[in-house]
This record gives C-alpha cells, structure tokens and sequence, in this order.
C-alpha cells in the first residue's frame, strides 16, 4: 500500500495493489501493518457498506462531534464514485476546504478521512457501492452535517444532484462563526 498525502493534511491517498489472474481480481483492502506509517495500531471496530441506486445522487456531508469523532478508510466497491471530505479542525489552515476524489471499482484507490472532516460522495454510476471503515462506532446523538450545496463550502459535483436524503436536504447551512470541531 502506497500513501499519497493531499493538500489537506492527514487526508491520504491509499494506492492498493489489485491482483489480477484468468479468475479474476484480488485486493487487500486494509493491513494495520502496511499502514503503520498512516496512523499506528489503527483499529476500525465498524465497517458498513452504502449502496446508492441513482446515478447523480449525493450522500453527505457527514461527521461526528467528539468524543464520537472518527476517521474512515473508504474504497468504493461497485461503480464509481467522485468523494469528497471538507477539513472541519478548528484552527486548521486548510479550514472548510475540500478535497475531491473518483474512487472505482476497477481502480487501486482508497480514502483515508482523518477525524475532524466532513464526508460525503456522489455516485457517478447507478448501483455505486462504498466500503466505509470506521475508528468510531456510529453515534445518533453526535452525528453532524453540512448542507452538500453549501457556498461557503463551494463543492464542485460532477454531475447535477439527482436525490439526497431528507436529512441532508434539510440540512442547515454553516453559520458564519462556526468555529470548527476540535477531533
Ligand atoms: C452511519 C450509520 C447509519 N445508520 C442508520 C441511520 C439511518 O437510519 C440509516 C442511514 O444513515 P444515513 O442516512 O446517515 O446514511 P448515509 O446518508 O449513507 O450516510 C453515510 O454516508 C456518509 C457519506 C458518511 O460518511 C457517513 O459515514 C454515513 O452517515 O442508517 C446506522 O444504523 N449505523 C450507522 O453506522
């Protein structure tokens, strides 16, 4: 596994190497060894999998407050998806920017999402489907989110949004003092 850093730092680019013969394919998804160098003794005691039928629709964006915050290693298993994480650290110098990303199927790449940043992801193919690990088991009452549409946020989608939730679509707008979560 080959770690690619994005501008916003602790947000990583896992290259997986997908192994390939007359059977078909074969990839190893996480290895706490291999992955010492991303973050020591990493430990996901939930993993759940999203299933989007729509092409076009958005999921997110989704984080949880402390002492719930969790980082995710994402990996999109059916279709293709463009994902994104918005930095949400008080204090950080990349404060509510994002970053995008077209995870595949077919392709070796993964998203390692530290705490602290919002998640969300559009499906660019009908029946996409994401693998999402998580270091935080899934808290109702710590749950937040921002509007995927937000201008301050400014995420551009690829394709015109087809169908959001109801919770994102009621989803309130950032205040302009929102100072950021402290993961
Ligand atoms: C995350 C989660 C949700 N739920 C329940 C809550 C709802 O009744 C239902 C769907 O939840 P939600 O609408 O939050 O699912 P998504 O909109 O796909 O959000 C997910 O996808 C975005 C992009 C993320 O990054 C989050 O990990 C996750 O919130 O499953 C559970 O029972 N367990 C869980 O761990």
């Amino acid at each position: 596994m080959v770690l690619h850093p994005t501008p916003l730092a602790g947000l990583t680019l896992i290259e997986t190497s997908p192994i390939s013969d007359e059977r078909g394919r074969f990839v190893r998804v996480f290895c706490e060894s291999e992955l010492e160098a991303l973050r020591p003794g990493l430990h996901f005691p939930q993993i759940n999998l999203s299933t989007t039928y729509q092409r076009g629709s958005v999921r997110g964006m989704h984080f949880q407050h402390p002492p719930a915050a969790e980082a995710k290693l994402i990996r999109c298993v059916r279709g293709r998806v463009f994902d994104v994480a918005v930095d949400l650290r008080a204090g950080s110098s990349t404060f509510l920017q994002w970053f995008g990303v077209e995870l595949a199927e077919e392709a070796p790449l993964q998203f390692f999402i530290p705490e602290g940043f919002a998640h969300g992801f559009q499906a660019l193919t009908d029946d996409a489907q994401l693998l999402y690990l998580h270091t935080a088991s899934w808290s109702r009452a710590h749950e937040g989110g921002l509007r995927y549409d937000d201008p301050r946020l400014a995420i551009d989608w690829p394709l015109t949004v087809s169908q959001v939730s109801e919770r994102d679509r009621i989803a309130a707008p950032l205040d302009q003092d929102f100072p950021g979560i402290h993961p």
